[in-house]
């Protein structure tokens, strides 16, 4: 008997239903609603198919193995014949997709649903094709073996996935320094592929000797990509005056955390330029490397990971008038790639946090996995302090590193920006591995 049969079996006859829901199962019977821990260990459909979650800190191998052929008109990748509709579909030719914006011009549904190889052939490298309806196209080996090939080998090149050094306070004061360095044009690519490298490693990059102003700090943070605008506004030139009402905006001691949990998008990366700091001290910066905390948790507790990587956490921004943002959904504080399993985000703030999608009665397992979770974050030797000085520019990935900072006295002023996600890995992943690699794989990825 199944372990789910049994686990039906054993259910009494007043239960009069059960729903499994990520991983979780609630029992609607004449009692009312209760929701059983995840089950972690059953063979259930949803946790059968869910990946097995892992913080990720290898890049897929870049190689794509195996063959691809076409046999008696049948496109083949590793011996797996590929649907003549995706083929069709995603024919690169000049009247499929558009030669200087990349999309595709070709509509989909016009393809005949019993489209059909007519004549093929082969090369070293590619696999040229007649259609049914006439049309010609032609793949390369490469494209097929990548569209075959695993979820997390498919996502290297989409989520810029490369090797990522976890690291705690020691490792994280090892980790290469930037110099800034200007050109007529501005900040060379070379240094901002550096930085970008860094923040994709790392999760965090210091850049010395940059000009003490908000303009210079602005124009360096543009050259990755441009700023976003939120209800703090763009470019943020800030201090304790409560200007926006938000604990930012005061001098109290900000525990470690990720910005902008209540929205459906947090920011990608943040910056931060000390320009001044005048009668008085303190406001150390603290960074948090998220994904190390995530790997000691997952080792040290499977079961605590597993429920903040699936209980959904609402959170909200309420402070200035008229405005309470928060997210379209709650989301877990352990974000994963649902297709590989892989960690993507980590989204964790107390002060911001609203509610907790559980039964009200549940919500003390959430509790108990936070608190253990907490408790990592504020390992000492998880805590990599600095004192930023006036010159030096922090940017870290939010969606991966926490920051937070001391208390402190007198005139603290700062200085930075938010750029998206999205905005910051698309810049990384063409400097990184070119564009027509990154082209190459749009299909396939
Ligand atoms: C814009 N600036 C960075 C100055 C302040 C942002 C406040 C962010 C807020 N405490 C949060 O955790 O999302
Ligand atoms: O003032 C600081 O050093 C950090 C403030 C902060 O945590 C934030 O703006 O999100």
């Amino acid at each position: 008997m199944s372990s789910m049969r049994a686990f039906r079996f054993m259910l009494n006859a007043r239960s009069i239903g059960i729903r499994k829901f990520a991983g979780h199962t609630t029992i609607f019977s004449r009692r009312g609603i209760s929701t059983t821990r995840p089950l972690l260990n059953a063979t259930t459909s949803e946790s059968a198919t869910r990946r097995p979650y892992f913080v990720g800190t290898h890049s897929p191998d870049a190689r794509t193995l195996g063959k691809a052929v076409v046999e008696n008109n049948v496109v083949k990748t590793n011996e797996h014949a590929v649907p003549n509709i995706w083929l069709r579909d995603n024919c690169q030719c000049k009247s499929c997709v558009h030669e200087d914006t990349k999309q595709r011009l070709l509509d989909t549904f016009s393809i005949p649903e019993d489209i059909s190889i007519k004549a093929s052939s082969e090369t070293k490298d590619n696999i040229d094709v007649e259609w049914s309806d006439g049309h010609k196209s032609q793949y390369s080996k490469a494209l097929l073996l990548s569209a075959g090939s695993t979820a997390d080998k498919r996502a290297r090149i989409r989520q810029g996935l490369v090797d990522i050094d976890l690291w705690d306070a020691p490792k994280a004061k090892t980790v290469l320094r930037l110099t800034f360095s200007e050109s007529q044009e501005g900040t060379p690519d070379s240094l901002v592929h550096s930085i970008l490298k860094n923040l994709r490693r790392y999760g965090f990059a210091q850049i010395d000797s940059v000009p003490v102003s908000p303009q210079a700090t602005e124009s360096l943070l543009s050259r990755i990509s441009f700023i976003r605008e939120t209800h703090y506004g763009g470019f943020y030139d800030f201090t304790a005056d409560l200007a926006s009402k938000d604990t930012a905006y005061t001098n109290i001691a900000l525990e470690a955390h990720t910005d902008t949990t209540y929205f459906s998008d947090p920011a990608g990366l943040q910056a931060f330029h000390l320009l001044s700091h005048t009668e008085g001290s303190g406001g150390q910066s603290l960074l948090v490397d998220g994904f190390n905390a995530a790997e000691q948790l997952l080792k040290e507790d499977k079961g605590a990971y597993e429920v903040l990587a699936s209980v959904n956490v609402q959170a909200h921004a309420s402070g200035n008038e008229g405005i309470s943002i928060m997210p379209y959904k709650g989301f877990p504080v352990l974000g994963h790639d649902e297709a590989t399993g892989r960690l993507l985000q980590v989204r964790w703030n107390s002060s911001d946090r609203a509610a907790i999608e559980l039964p009200l009665g549940e919500v003390g397992r959430w509790y108990e996995a936070a608190r253990k979770f907490d408790r990592i974050l504020k390992r000492k030797e998880n805590e990599y302090w600095e004192q930023l000085q006036p010159g030096t520019v922090v940017i870290f990935d939010n969606w991966r590193v926490l920051h937070g900072r001391a208390e402190f006295t007198g005139k603290r002023r700062i200085c930075g920006g938010y750029i998206n996600r999205d905005d910051w890995i698309s810049k990384f992943k063409v400097l990184e591995f070119g564009q027509g690699e990154v082209l190459g794989s749009l299909a396939s990825g």
